[in-house]
């Protein structure tokens, strides 16, 4: 009995990696292929643009400060595989006024060609308990961060259902997948990039454009350097759970997620734990990928509840800390 039990389930797996390459997209070409990088300026975005670059890409990249723009040119052009390759740069703010980005986006189509790949990773963030966070802030990071990512999306998207053709990435965070202590603005901003993703690779699948949402982790780059002059001591301590990543690093994997069409892209042993624990609705594009999730969720949720744990023990260790201090400063 157990033995047909045991050689149903070969079977029925058999079947389904059989039927797999009808899930799975077919890769995109970069060679040749013109990339919008958003936030292409500077730190991940800019190690996008260089790997897309290496690969034989067109770039575009899009951010409000012109001098960063052009020396990121500069450091792109460096890894050009052939002389017909152009990195062009617009100054534009994507997070305020749709109009203003689509007609950029226009102009870009119109110099290199339709967009076969949009990277949206402009992004800022900040950090700071909930009630110290000017109020005004939530509203910015959810302008930067989601709108600044539909605004770009939105602007590509009908040439792209008309090419049947095309890949958009979104730059979330593993604070995009997990609330954390001092990220009460940043990480629903990085949420909500979730259910757009979602919602919007349903629509596109049929014309054979793939969505991938990246989470990385906390990233040695000129944000995160900003972020960390302010950071509480209960965020660093928790995000150094999952340590400090190399831009390069976060850049090549990413990329090459996209290329495969992979709807979820996590970067290191404890991103790939939180992408199959927090999988919830979102799309497989591979059976493999699909398998471990269904044999790992239960091991991971009992991970997570010790993870949970050790960060609640964390914020009160601090929060203890801190009273005592104020405490000796008031009787001194
Ligand atoms: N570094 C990290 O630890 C992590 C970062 N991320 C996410 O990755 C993305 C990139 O982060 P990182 O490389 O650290 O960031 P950086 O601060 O180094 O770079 C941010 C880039 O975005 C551009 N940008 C910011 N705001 C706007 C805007 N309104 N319009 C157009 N461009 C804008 C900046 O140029 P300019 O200011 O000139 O406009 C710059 O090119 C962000 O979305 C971030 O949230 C996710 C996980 C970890
Ligand atoms: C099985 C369960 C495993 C659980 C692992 C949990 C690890 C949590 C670490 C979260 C780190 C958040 C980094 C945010 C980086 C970011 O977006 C900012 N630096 C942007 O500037």
């Amino acid at each position: 009995m157990l033995l047909v039990v045991a050689a149903l389930i070969v079977a029925f797996v058999l079947l389904l990696y059989m039927i797999s390459p009808l899930i799975s997209p077919k890769p995109l070409k970069l060679n040749g292929a013109h990339v919008v990088v958003t936030g292409g300026s500077s730190g991940i975005g800019k190690c996008i643009a260089i790997e897309c670059y290496r690969q034989g890409a067109f770039i575009t990249l899009v951010a409000r400060d012109e001098a960063k723009l052009l020396q990121a040119k500069k450091d792109v052009e460096k890894y050009a595989i052939n002389d017909k390759q152009v990195v062009l740069c617009i100054s534009v703010d994507v997070s305020s006024d749709y109009s203003q980005v689509e007609s950029v986006i226009k102009q870009a189509q119109e110099k290199l060609g339709p967009v076969d790949m949009l990277v949206n990773c402009a992004g800022s963030s900040i950090s700071g308990k909930f009630e110290e966070v000017e109020v005004d802030r939530f509203k910015k990071l959810m302008e930067v961060n989601y709108l600044g990512s539909v605004y770009p999306t939105r602007a590509v998207i009908t040439t792209m259902k008309e090419r049947r053709m095309g890949r958009i990435m979104f730059v979330s965070s593993q604070a995009g997948q997990i609330g954390l202590f001092g990220y009460t603005a940043y990480s629903p901003s990085k949420f909500a990039l979730r259910g757009l993703a979602e919602s919007l690779q349903m629509e596109i699948k049929p014309y054979n454009i793939y969505v991938t949402v990246a989470y990385p982790p906390d990233t040695d780059t000129p944000g995160l350097a900003e972020e960390n002059k302010t950071k509480p001591l209960e965020t660093k301590l928790i995000s150094e759970t999952s340590g400090v990543c190399q831009p390069e690093q976060v850049a090549k994997i990413v990329v090459r997620d996209a290329v495969q069409g992979n709807f979820n892209s996590s970067v290191g042993p404890d991103g790939y734990m939180l992408s199959a624990l927090t999988c919830g609705m979102s799309p497989v594009t591979s059976i493999t990928e699909g398998l471990q999730q269904i044999i790992t969720m239960g091991l991971f949720r009992t991970i997570a509840l010790f993870y949970l744990g050790s960060f609640d023990s964390i914020v009160r260790r601090c929060m203890i800390q801190r009273e005592q201090s104020k405490a000796a400063d008031k009787r001194e």
